[in-house]
């Protein structure tokens, strides 16, 4: 049985737009230490598929609505933690041990930390335990290059957790050299299919080393001074989100060579693309993401998480228009008219994409 701590301890996992945050918690979740955990998972944008893709949906798992866990759901994040506990007190949902927070890829985790020190409830049930960031081995430069939420990812994280590095031909050494500079504490892993593993990142016993940070006068929570004096907006004001939501089933083909176009000639500023397609000829739906320039292989689902099948992509851009993408999206990979005018180039790279 579940031995409910006095403080539980709450993990933050972070890490940029599509380094790989659902895929780690994912696998984290089959490993039977990490049964007993409620989770808490938080998207920027119009439309959350995570808790889709995590594929465990139960009143231990909670989607905190579009908007970003570090600045406009702080209060929802709040209410989410009081409402789990009220409820685990009333044995209304099964006695979790600790709680991991998937925030979006867009956090700054600096305020998170200080919300659950601060709030005069939670801080009465909940700890901070650890906080792991996940970097892109193949997009982490450019992403430290050009986003401040991505330094402060990193400079918080307690452990660095670094994926894909099965995609780059070669070790992820200038990155990690990076990581040391701006994070000399954590500890860096590199992503295996099995490795690291849940008690190796969310121990029980973690606490974050901000907690040894606390003054007379609070809980330490802003950036070190290295990152205060760059960029401190949250947010750039140009990203956006948006959803494209399409009832009729979608050929493969078509939407490939859209997505590689995309992605050849606008990646730098097309942060995120996930979707989950209804595609004619499959049963069951597949999901897609890119990130960048890159578009990973598309992956069956086992079953359709909504009641209707329309497919839903969500986009995450920076200085692109909304509605000129949607209009490209209807002409090229709706309408099949790509099948008469493809790019070279694009459409070589999507008749060697693999199929779903
Ligand atoms: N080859 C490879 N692909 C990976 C690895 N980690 C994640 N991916 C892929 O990267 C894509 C994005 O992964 P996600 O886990 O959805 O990333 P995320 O950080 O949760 O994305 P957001 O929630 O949108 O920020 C998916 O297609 C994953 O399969 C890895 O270590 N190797």
């Amino acid at each position: 049985m579940t031995d409910i701590p006095a403080f539980t301890p709450v993990h933050l996992l972070t890490g940029f737009l599509g380094s790989g945050k659902t895929t780690l918690l994912k696998r984290l979740l089959t490993d039977p230490a990490l049964s007993d955990t409620a989770v808490l998972i938080n998207e920027f944008g119009e439309v959350g598929l995570d808790h889709h893709l995590v594929e465990r949906i139960d009143d231990t798992m909670v989607l905190l609505q579009s908007g970003c866990v570090c600045c406009t759901v702080r209060g929802e994040l709040a209410d989410a933690l009081r409402e789990l506990h009220s409820k685990r007190e009333r044995g209304l949902v099964p006695p979790f041990a600790r709680v991991i927070i998937e925030s979006t890829g867009l956090a700054d985790p600096f305020p998170v930390l200080s919300t659950l020190k601060s709030d005069p409830v939670l801080r009465h049930h909940f700890r901070v335990g650890s906080v792991v960031t996940t970097v892109d081995a193949v997009n982490g430069q450019l992403q430290l290059d050009t986003y401040m939420e991505s330094n402060r990812q990193a400079a918080i994280a307690d452990r660095i957790v670094i994926t894909k590095t099965d995609l780059c031909d070669v070790a992820p050494d200038t990155l990690i050299t990076r990581l040391r500079q701006l994070n000399p504490d954590a500890i860096c892993h590199i992503a295996t299919p099995h490795g690291p593993d849940a008690e190796t990142l969310f121990a029980d016993g973690a606490v974050h080393r901000s907690a040894q940070l606390q003054s007379a006068s609070g809980f330490y929570c802003d950036a070190p001074a290295a990152l205060q004096t760059a960029d401190g907006a949250v947010h750039r004001s140009a990203i956006s989100s948006f959803v494209i939501v399409v009832d009729e089933q979608i050929d493969w083909t078509g939407f490939g060579v859209w997505l590689t176009m995309l992605l050849n000639r606008h990646g730098d500023r097309v942060l995120r693309v996930k979707g989950i397609l209804n595609l004619s000829g499959e049963e069951r739906p597949v999901a897609v993401h890119g990130v960048q320039h890159l578009v990973h292989p598309p992956v069956h689902m086992d079953a359709w998480p909504f009641n209707e099948r329309a497919s839903r992509i969500v986009f995450i851009v920076d200085g692109l228009d909304a509605n000129l993408l949607k209009r490209s999206f209807n002409a090229f990979a709706l309408a099949g008219k790509v099948e008469a005018h493809p790019q070279p180039e694009a459409a070589a790279q999507a008749r060697n994409a693999q199929s779903p």
